[in-house]
This record gives structure tokens, sequence and C-alpha cells, in this order.
């Protein structure tokens, strides 16, 4: 059993506090913000995330996991803050990094260990954070142990995937390294590769993001390549991956969420020899435009008619918008909107507007103007579905062509039977 500081209770830090806690480590969750703190005081669970309110009560009820709005002391502190990403410079900000290890530094004592789980720039373990800590007067590698040791969970299956993925463990040295395993070991089911270099560590949880993300457009080209010869593009895929050695990804609306997205763009921080992976980005980016184009292509123009975007979360089953590619597609209908409204040589009227309702059931951000399911159909003239909940799989589509003012349904996820919509007098298009 040790003691465990963790630093940053979101995502990645609440269900890696409560696994140690669970684990009989004696932990103490951290957050700069104090209302997690009060409110995980209190019981409540901000994080949605399927199993976890049990998994957090669980350790908080044992008494091994406490929150607390100061840092202290421990055996080993683990850092999960945000390490978030500026989409025009294509900088990633370190600042909670930085302040992370700053926060440590008074309270770091000989023989403690330090591991960064945030994603980050190849790099950083070494250039921004171990500065930070050495302001204890302590170096890292002699006095104190430092490791990046990424984390891999998939959001929708972290509890089961902190527990059984593989880990990597990249110390600054041999020492480092051992430490951190034997901290893992008390819980990982997966097997633990250790590099001593923590540089190494960084760059392997990169390119496994950006493995998934050059994928994924792969996928995304062979689609629009497909709709050129009028093939089913999915059909294909899956036939080509019936070869042992063909693994193409899913085709979509774009890729979103807080990683697949920012990751390949951090490996760019040291090294202008990105090219595939940008092009990569590009060609995921720009499939928000392959579904207004094809709006239009089904609908003829834009103009005063209503499109509702089923799916705002930024994949199936998750309450996370960040990046999500329902929230590319309703921007950029307002930018073809605005397209629309600019002034026209004729001196024309301007024409109405395009109207985007968003329907989610799985979101409950308060500053989306999200809609019911039934007033998202009402009058519509298409339905884009942006995300594959599991509650689309069971859409009536039947009561769709009843509410709606055209037939017309864009299936970006591959959720929906196309020959039941085929049969109530839908336009059915699938990405
Ligand atoms: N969410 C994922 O699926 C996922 C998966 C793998 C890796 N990651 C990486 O893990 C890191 C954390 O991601 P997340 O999704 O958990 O973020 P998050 O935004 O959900 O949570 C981060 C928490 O850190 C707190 N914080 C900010 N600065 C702090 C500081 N100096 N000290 C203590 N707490 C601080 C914030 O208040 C917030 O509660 C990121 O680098 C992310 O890229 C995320
Ligand atoms: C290598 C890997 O597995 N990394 C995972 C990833 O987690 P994630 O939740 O971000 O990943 P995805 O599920 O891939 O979704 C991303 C977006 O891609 C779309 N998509 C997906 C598959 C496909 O075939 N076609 C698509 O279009 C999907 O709809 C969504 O918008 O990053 C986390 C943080 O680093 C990791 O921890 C986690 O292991």
């Amino acid at each position: 059993m040790s003691t465990i500081y963790v630093h940053g209770l979101g995502y990645i830090g609440l269900p890696t506090a409560a696994m140690f806690a669970n684990y009989d480590h004696e932990v103490t969750g951290y957050d700069t913000d104090e209302a997690v703190i009060e409110g995980l005081d209190d019981g409540n669970v901000h994080i949605d995330e399927p199993g976890l309110r049990a998994f957090v009560t669980q350790a908080l009820e044992s008494g091994n996991l406490t929150v607390s709005n100061e840092v202290d002391e421990a055996k080993y502190h683990i850092i999960a803050v945000p390490t978030p990403f500026d989409d025009e410079t294509k900088e990633p900000t370190l600042e909670y990094v930085e302040a992370a290890g700053e926060a440590i530094a008074p309270h770091l004592r000989p023989g403690d260990t330090v591991i960064l789980e945030s994603t980050v720039p190849p790099g950083t373990t070494v250039e921004t954070l171990q500065p930070a800590l050495e302001q204890s007067g302590l170096d890292a590698g002699s006095d104190f142990a430092l490791v990046h040791c990424p984390e891999t969970v998939l959001p929708g299956n972290i509890i089961t995937e902190l527990k059984e993925n593989d880990r990597i463990i990249g110390g600054v040295n041999g020492v480092s390294t051992e430490a951190a395993v034997r901290l893992y070991e008390s819980f990982v089911e997966g097997d633990i590769y250790t590099t001593e270099n923590a540089t190494t560590a960084e760059f392997v949880k990169l390119i496994q993001n950006t493995y998934r993300d050059v994928n994924i457009a792969l996928a995304n080209e062979l689609a629009l390549i497909g709709e050129d010869y009028g093939i089913d593009s999915r059909e294909a895929i899956e036939m080509a991956n019936t070869h042992p050695r063909v693994d193409i990804h899913h085709p979509g609306p774009g890729v979103g969420g807080h990683c697949l997205p920012i990751d390949p763009w951090f490996l760019g921080q040291n090294s202008d020899n990105l090219d595939l992976i940008e092009r990569a980005r590009a060609i995921n980016d720009g499939m928000a435009d392959h579904v207004v184009e094809t709006l239009r292509d089904e609908l003829g123009s834009l103009e005063g008619r209503t499109i509702a975007v089923f799916g705002v979360a930024y994949k199936g089953n998750v309450g996370d918008t960040r990046q999500s590619p329902g929230l590319d597609l309703a921007q950029a209908l307002q930018k073809a909107e605005a397209e629309l409204a600019s002034p026209k040589p004729d001196g024309g009227v301007p024409p109405s507007a395009v109207g985007v309702r968003l329907h989610d059931p799985h979101v409950a951000d308060q500053t989306l103007d999200l809609v019911d399911r039934k007033s998202a159909i009402a009058g519509a003239d298409a339905v884009v579905i942006t995300a594959d909940h599991d509650e689309f799989e069971h859409l009536d589509p039947a009561a769709f062509a009843d509410a709606m003012a055209e037939r017309v349904v864009v299936d970006t996820k591959d959720v929906l039977d196309p020959s039941e919509w085929k049969s109530e007098g839908f336009s059915v298009r699938r990405i």
C-alpha cells in the first residue's frame, strides 16, 4: 500500500484515483477547481462515464479516497491535468502541467515518484515538468523518480480498460521506471512495457492515436471515392477487412473527442515532418462540409430548410461534446447559411435562414440549445445522424415520415436499417 496524490480529477484522474483506492492505496484527489472538490466531498460524481459513480462512491465510502483543495506529501504524485490545444496556432498549453509540478515541488521528498499521465508533446516530461519539480532542490532520476505513463482508456469503457489495457512506462532512468512499474502492478492486468526514456513513452501515446486518426481518414477518403463509383463503402471496407492483414476503420461525419483530433498535432511540436498526418486531419475535418454537400444534393438548396442533427456527443453513448462532429456540422450549416445571405449581385432578397435543431439523449449541456426528438423532427426537411447512440438504432421511420416536411435522412454512422427507411419513402444517404 502506498500514499498517492492524484492531481486533476477529470475523465482520467478521477477513475484513476478511485482505482488505486479500491486496490487499497491511500489516495488523495486534488483539483484546482473548488467545485469539483466540494462536489466529491458531498459524494457527487461530476464525470459522466458508465459505472463510474458506483466505483468512485465505493472508493470514497471505504475511506481510501479522500479529496483535498491543497497539495501535500505523498510517496507517489500522479498528474492528470488538461493539456489543451490552440486550434489556430497548433500549440499545446502546457501551463497546467507546469503548475502541477510547481505545486508538488515544495512537498517533494527524496525517494518520491512523480508520474505524468496527461498526453503531451514529446519532450514535455523532461523539458517542462522536470524543471518545475526541481525547484524543490532535488534532482530527477537521482533524488526522486520521474516518469511518463500515458493513459490509453477508451471513454465509455474507462474502468475496464484502466485495468485491462497494456501500459507503457517511460522513466527518465531505470530506477524511475521501476518505481512506477511497482505502483501500476498493483492493479493493471495487461502487460507493462517499459522504456528508460520518457520522451519515447510520450511518442508512443501520440502515435497510437495518430494511427487511428490516419486510418479513419483513409476510410473517409474511401467513402468519398466509393460514392463516385456508386457503391456502399462500408460494405466494401468490411469485405476488404476479411483479409488477415487489412484493418480499415469506419468512415463517419469527422473525428471528434479530446484526443484523436488533437494528439497528432503534438507530434509537430518540434518537427516539420508532418505531411500525411496533416492531410489526414484535413480529410477528417472536411467531412462536415461533405455532409452539407450531401444535403444540398438531396434538397436542392438549403435556403429556409430545417435540418435535425441527431448526436452532438463526439461519439456514441458518451455525453462528452468536445470537438463534436455534430456541432461541427451545425457550424458548417450556419456557414452555408452565411454564404446564402451574402449580398446578391442582382440585389435580390436575402434568403431565409437554414434552421438547425440539435438532439442528443446523452448530452446534458445547458449551453446548447438541445430539443427532444419530437420537436427536432417536426416539420424538418432532413435528419442527419452524427453519433452512434444505442437509442438511434430504434428510431421509428414511420413516425419520422409523419412528422417531417421532406423525407431525407443522412446516416453518417451506419445505425439505421436503410431498407426500413426506404420503405417509408425516405431518401437514405450514408457515409
Ligand atoms: N479523456 C480522455 O479520454 C483521455 C484519455 C487519455 C488521455 N487523456 C489525457 O489526460 C489528460 C486529462 O484529460 P481529462 O479528459 O481527464 O481532462 P479533464 O478536463 O476532464 O480533467 C482535468 C482536471 O484537472 C484539473 N486541473 C487543472 N489544472 C490543475 C492543476 N494544476 N492541479 C490539479 N488539477 C488541475 C481541472 O480542474 C480538471 O478537473 C489530458 O492530457 C488528456 O489529453 C484523456
Ligand atoms: C488509439 C485509441 O483507440 N485511442 C482512444 C481514443 O479514444 P476516443 O474515444 O477519442 O476514440 P474513438 O472511439 O476512436 O473516437 C474518436 C472519434 O473517431 C470517430 N471514429 C472512430 C472510429 C472509426 O472507425 N471511425 C470514426 O469516425 C469517433 O466517432 C469519434 O468521433 O483516444 C483516447 C485518448 O487518448 C484513448 O485513451 C483511447 O484509447
